[in-house]
């Protein structure tokens, strides 16, 4: 069963609020599927919801409240913390319905009120939702001793999405609950899919909460709330230094996406450049470095000068501008071997006859025709098994490919994304510069499946600022001048 990191989850939930679906809508069901548990366990006697101070604990409020209407069930709800320190809106407001419900939460701030605890111990059920996936660090007071007491009872344990301490991406971990079952939500934990832990999850429940579809599947919000951010003590070249080898036939193109790679946070974009382009682009904009190459065409010569520049760099993006001629296609062919991280784009498919297979990262940026020159016929139309010809392709090739259309396709040959910002404004020549510059500086510092996926959303909003003001004739400049504001609105 596929599993998903705790990020994924959080990304999944803030593209459900996008969407309009609210925290508060996924905790009653998350809260509603936990009383539902319980009741199936026993039909009668003493339930015991220890809550911590967010929204698992938020979830325990609402089984709570589900279960407060069964008579022959005596629910009790334990707060680790006072009702002052709930940390979120939707658990507060699911905490203060608990009077309503006849149920007086007890509040603990110090854990000996737990060691003589009798409710504890005479529990039939105890639902632990201290914490989730929300677990940070060692355990403090008093969460670690309510932990011990509540593994020393020899009750009955239900654990909420995750055993409290249990790390829910598989690190190590201190200390955990270790519950008879766990109830997780919408997806497996990749914590929860490992071999050996059923001694502190019990029986793993995949539960449903009424997530919908498109917060998973269609790039949102959320995703770049995965992306790693600059730090604020970080210095020159931290955030990305970018080569960019482009331009012979076009001198737009390597300019495009060198200025896109700035307008997204590069340090550094340095551009090598065949002679007669290198000087209109330098004249561009004083913001980027130029080295010019041999000739008036990226040519064999030129390698030697270009893997040397590629050491001092950390993402290559190439093809932009090129143009296409067999000692192009070489010269490609012969530097793509020797890069960590690099996006090839337009001109620069010619130099993957066959793609180097050794530990570079690549990511794949095509438009329709390119990607059926790449897989030697027409992609399918139909949506399904389009995206399914990217996803083999890309498992295929052990590369990232981010298939461009009307809805992107982005795959790693394991998971496939959509994204359907943008605009058909944005037919205009260089787009396709501008995403690679964009996907190029992520790509610096974050895991390639994610720097395509974010880096499309991006161009894609950025695209939709441009046609608000410009429609059908917005420009890619346009664009890069909208880099920024969708960047500070989305990854601040
Ligand atoms: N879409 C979904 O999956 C839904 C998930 N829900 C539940 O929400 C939790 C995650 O909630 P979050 O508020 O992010 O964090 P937690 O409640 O898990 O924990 C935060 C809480 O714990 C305290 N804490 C963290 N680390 C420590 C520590 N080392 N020592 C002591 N205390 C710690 C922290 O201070 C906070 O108070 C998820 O697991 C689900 O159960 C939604 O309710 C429904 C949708
Ligand atoms: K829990």
């Amino acid at each position: 069963m596929k599993s998903i990191t705790s990020s994924q989850m959080q990304a999944i939930d803030i593209n459900c609020e996008c969407l309009g679906l609210s925290r508060m809508q996924l905790m009653e069901n998350a809260g509603a599927s936990i009383a539902q548990a319980v009741r199936s366990s026993i039909s009668s006697g003493r339930v015991v919801l220890v809550a911590g101070r967010g929204n698992n604990g938020g979830d325990a409020f609402v089984a709570a409240r589900h279960l407060s209407s069964y008579e022959d069930i005596h629910t009790q709800v334990i707060l680790i913390g006072r009702r002052s320190m709930i940390k979120t809106e939707e658990a507060l407001k699911n905490f203060d319905l608990l009077k309503y419900s006849g149920i007086e939460a007890m509040q603990i701030t110090d854990s000996s009120s737990l060691e003589n605890c009798e409710s504890l111990r005479s529990a039939d059920i105890i639902v632990d939702a201290i914490f989730g996936t929300g677990v940070k660090g060692s355990i403090r007071e008093p969460e670690s001793t309510a932990i011990d007491i509540i593994n020393s009872t020899g009750s009955s344990v239900i654990s909420v999405d995750i055993p409290s301490g249990f790390d829910p991406d598989g690190n190590s971990f201190e200390k955990s609950i270790m519950a008879d079952k766990t109830l997780t939500f919408h997806r497996l934990k990749k914590g929860l899919a490992r071999e050996d832990v059923e001694r502190y999850t019990g029986a793993i429940e995949v539960i449903d909460i009424g997530v919908c579809r498109d917060a998973e599947v269609y790039v949102g919000s959320g995703n770049l709330t995965m992306l790693n951010r600059r730090q604020v003590d970080s210095h020159k070249g931290q955030s990305g230094r970018i080569l960019v080898v482009g331009g012979g036939e076009y001198f737009g193109a390597p300019a495009l996406t060198a200025m896109a790679s700035l307008r997204t946070g590069a340090d550094i974009v340095t551009l090598a450049l065949p002679r007669g382009v290198d000087d209109i682009v330098s004249a561009y904009s004083p913001n980027l470095i130029v080295r010019s190459l041999s000739d008036d065409r990226l040519c064999v010569e030129d390698v030697p000068v270009i893997l040397k520049m590629i050491q001092s760099h950390d993402v290559l993006v190439i093809g932009n501008g090129l143009g296409r001629s067999d000692e192009i296609g070489e010269a490609i062919s012969m530097i793509l071997p020797y890069c960590r991280k690099v996006v090839v784009d337009a001109d620069g498919f010619a130099g993957l006859k066959n793609i180097p297979v050794n530990d570079c990262d690549m990511i794949l940026t095509p438009h329709a025709g390119e990607f059926s020159r790449l897989i030697g016929k027409k992609p399918p139309s139909d949506p399904l098994h389009r995206l399914e010809s990217v996803l083999e392709y890309s498992r295929k090739n052990r590369v990232v490919t981010l298939l461009k259309g009307k809805v992107d396709i982005i795959s790693d040959g394991e998971d496939v994304l959509l994204n359907r910002t943008g605009n058909e404004g944005m037919t205009v020549g260089g787009t396709g510069d501008v995403l690679a510059g964009i996907v190029g500086t992520l790509f610096a510092v974050n895991p390639a499946m994610e720097a395509a996926s974010c880096g499309a959303f991006i161009n894609g909003v950025a695209g939709d600022l441009a046609f608000e003001e410009h429609s059908y004739g917005l420009l890619a400049t346009d664009i890069i001048d909208r880099i920024t504001e969708v960047t500070r609105k989305e990854m601040s």
